[in-house]
């Protein structure tokens, strides 16, 4: 036979071995810290009854969200907002005098809870010429709390638009400002409310909330205590999968590919992070493994007639012919076989539904988007950004993940919701628009010095011969369009469960969080690890 160049992602072996994680100690899985977790939830559902100044409930309600304990308290708050709503919608005199802290405020936690509100309300802050007015620019808090709502417009909402670039200039410019405000200015540039994932907020926000002056005591323990006890349920989880993982010996049997384990399972605490949903972690998981491991056999190891081989079998789903496979791809797809009967099974047997055309729809239709871009590599095909783009945003695995998801968070599972689904309805093509633009930001400069189709990047250069820079400029423009168009999802009537809409939103946002630094998945960069470490790891 011909001698066959393999190419490498020359990956390093993980950071977290199986070693390691089987010898956790979970410290907070103890009764004694459930009970008093319950004492101090009785006595924050007591605080919310006892706060009726409506901007105290606003401010109690942001605080619970930003601590990452409102989970608990979902009907109290769903329950305080819809008054609050009601007078909202009279418009009253009332509102025409609120600051524009309070405004904002109130818009957000409106919106981000379903309700309906109209941008005019922030029309009082502008002069004649229709711009903020400028005497804004010293209203630290107003200019916070107008900035993070901003990032909750959507499409045509020209007044959101231009708060965005209002607030970000003058919050750039800020000098003056004390070492508490400069730090939630500093964060929220970094990287929006609406764009963060609620374990990362929670992790951080603890531990700016218990230096400040007006800080409550029992909302700072719960939430410590809260975030040390999830954290003890995912290091249970992680060592189920991480046995899973080993058991499979892809790690082993297919050492090209990326061995990322805990990687794979921080992203499902990004994507889901309440701890009654464990079955979806354990499931998001073994999609992320296998998924990152059959990547690497089309981006990296296999040759093109291998691919083609492989992606019919896929496309049949033909395990009575993988003898025609070389051995590493055997294993694969065995493993991968294995994965969607054994997740069949147990939905089955919960919820009386057979998936398996749906799973194998979805497996099928990424191995296809693989082999195009695997084609274009070996052909040395240049796509443009549009050809490009309707391959890559199958081939970044988001429709996977989120069919996986479905079936996982959706009880009964009903015809019409699925059918919806495998079309890949909008909020599944923005939320793998996202993924697609952040991952090709942080992870097509080591991808091109291996060898790879030409990623966003490169097609956007070759196309208009911008320069890079410009290139990714224009891509962030684009994700920040692209979270319009989500955003407006929320609106539109579908057939999926708020929880699976907020899972399909946290993938985007647990995107732009793993690849803020560069590749955190593939190249571990310290930052990716620091903030593994802390979220999975070490207690706060
Ligand atoms: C889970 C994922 C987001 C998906 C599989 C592994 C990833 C981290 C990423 O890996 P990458 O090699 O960058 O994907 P692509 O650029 O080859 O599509 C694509
Ligand atoms: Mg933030
Ligand atoms: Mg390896
Ligand atoms: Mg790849
Ligand atoms: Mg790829
Ligand atoms: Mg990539």
């Amino acid at each position: 036979s011909q001698i066959v160049i393999r190419r490498s992602g020359n990956y390093k072996p993980p950071v977290w071995d199986f070693e390691y994680i089987q010898s956790l100690d979970i410290e907070y899985a103890g009764e004694r810290y459930a009970t008093r977790s319950s004492e101090l939830k009785m006595q924050v559902k007591m605080m919310l009854n006892k706060t009726v100044e409506p901007l105290d409930q606003l401010e109690l309600i942001d605080n619970l969200q930003r601590l990452g304990i409102s989970y608990h308290f979902e009907n109290e708050i769903k329950q305080i907002l819809s008054v609050i709503n009601k007078k909202y919608s009279k418009n009253d005199q009332q509102s025409k005098i609120k600051d524009l802290y309070a405004t904002a405020l109130e818009f957000r936690l409106l919106r981000q809870h379903g309700f309906k509100v109209s941008e005019e309300i922030f029309d009082r802050f502008k002069n004649e010429k229709g711009e903020f007015k400028s005497r804004l620019c010293d209203d630290i808090e107003g200019l916070l709390q107008l900035y993070e709502t901003s990032f909750l417009s959507m499409e045509g909402e020209s007044t959101l638009e231009m708060a965005t670039e209002f607030t970000m200039k003058h919050l750039n410019d800020q000098t003056s400002i004390d070492q508490f405000h400069s730090r939630l200015v500093h964060h929220g540039l970094e990287l929006p409310l609406h764009c963060t994932i609620p374990r990362a907020e929670a992790r951080w926000f603890i531990n700016i909330y218990k230096d400040r002056p007006d800080m409550n005591q029992i909302l700072l323990e719960l939430a410590k205590l809260d975030f040390n006890i999830v954290q003890a349920k995912y290091q249970q989880e992680l060592k189920h999968v991480s046995r899973w993982w080993k058991g499979t010996c892809l790690a082993e049997k297919l050492s090209f590919a990326r061995d990322r384990l805990v990687e794979c399972f921080f992203w499902t605490t990004g994507v889901i992070f309440e701890p009654q949903y464990e079955f979806c972690r354990k499931i998001l998981t073994k999609v992320n493994a296998l998924v990152t491991t059959i990547d690497d056999i089309y981006d990296v190891y296999g040759t093109l007639e291998e691919l083609e081989v492989f992606t019919r079998i896929i496309e049949r789903w033909d395990v009575n012919s993988i003898h025609q496979l070389p051995d590493y791809m055997q294993i694969c797809y065995l493993a991968l076989n294995n994965f969607v009967n054994e997740m069949a099974y147990d939905i089955l047997k919960e919820k009386g539904f057979i998936i398996i055309p749906y799973l194998r729809k979805a497996w099928t239709d990424l191995c296809k988007a693989y082999l195009q871009e695997a084609r274009w590599y070996f052909n040395g095909y240049k796509p443009t950004m549009e050809e490009y783009m309707n391959i890559a945003w199958i081939s970044i695995s988001t429709h996977v993940i989120l069919s996986h998801a479905f079936f996982t968070v959706t009880s009964p599972i009903e015809k019409e919701a699925v059918q919806y689904l495998l079309d890949y309805p909008n909020l599944i093509r923005w939320s793998a628009t996202i993924l697609r633009l952040s991952d090709d930001l942080a992870t097509s400069g080591d991808e091109m010095k291996r060898g790879d189709v030409p990623k966003t990047i490169q097609c956007y250069m070759n196309e208009t011969g911008a320069s890079e820079d410009e290139a990714r400029e224009h891509i962030r423009s684009l994700i920040r369009e692209t979270w319009k168009k989500m955003n407006q999802v929320q609106e539109t009537i579908c057939p999926f469960s708020k929880t699976f809409i907020e899972i399909a939103m946290n993938l985007a946002r647990m995107a732009q969080y793993m690849y803020q630094y560069g590749d955190g998945h593939g190249i571990q960069n310290h930052e990716t690890k620091d903030r593994i470490l802390a979220l999975l790891f070490e207690p706060v």
